[in-house]
């Protein structure tokens, strides 16, 4: 099966609230809430995805010296969810997350429908794509 790396961050700001943006309509799992980021295209690090997304994506700076790696999502997206079994389109994703509490620049939704800064005990209350929702309470211990 198709292995997809996707990198993604949990940005934190100074009370402790992570960053949370909602997919737009029209792309795969849109209206869900999820951690800015995206596929590592082939020569980047993971490192360099997240520094260019983070400015594509909420118009901010970050260096590779602030990203932090906390823990990983791992999951196949595919028929299995409907009910039809391992198919060809299946794929797996692959997504390190980063935590990152410094960077420059103020955070401006510029490809997602909105964003917000989520207390972390809140967080079970926005709809996340399914590879999200076991990080949700891990980000809760980590947190506080
Ligand atoms: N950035 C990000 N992507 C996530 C998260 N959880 C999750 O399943 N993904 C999936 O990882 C992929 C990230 O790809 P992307 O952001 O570069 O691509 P995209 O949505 O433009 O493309 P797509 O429409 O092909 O999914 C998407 O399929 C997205 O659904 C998350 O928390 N953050």
């Amino acid at each position: 099966m198709r292995i997809v790396l996707v990198a993604a961050c949990a940005l934190v700001d100074a009370d402790g609230r992570v960053l949370l943006a909602k997919r737009p309509a029209g792309k795969s799992l849109a209206g869900l809430w999820e951690f800015p980021g995206g596929k590592v295209e082939s020569g980047e690090t993971p490192e360099e995805t997240l520094i260019r997304e983070l400015k594509e994506e909420l118009g901010i700076d970050v260096t590779a010296a602030c990203l932090a790696p906390l823990t990983f999502a791992s999951h196949t997206y595919g028929g299995e969810a409907a009910g039809d079994g391992a198919g060809p389109d299946d794929w797996h994703l692959l997504m390190p997350l980063y935590v990152c509490r410094r960077w420059s620049g103020t955070v401006q939704p510029l490809e997602h429908e909105a964003v917000e800064w989520v207390r972390p005990v809140r967080m079970r209350n926005y709809d996340m794509p399914p590879a999200d929702v076991p990080l949700v309470a891990l980000i809760r211990d980590f947190l506080g």
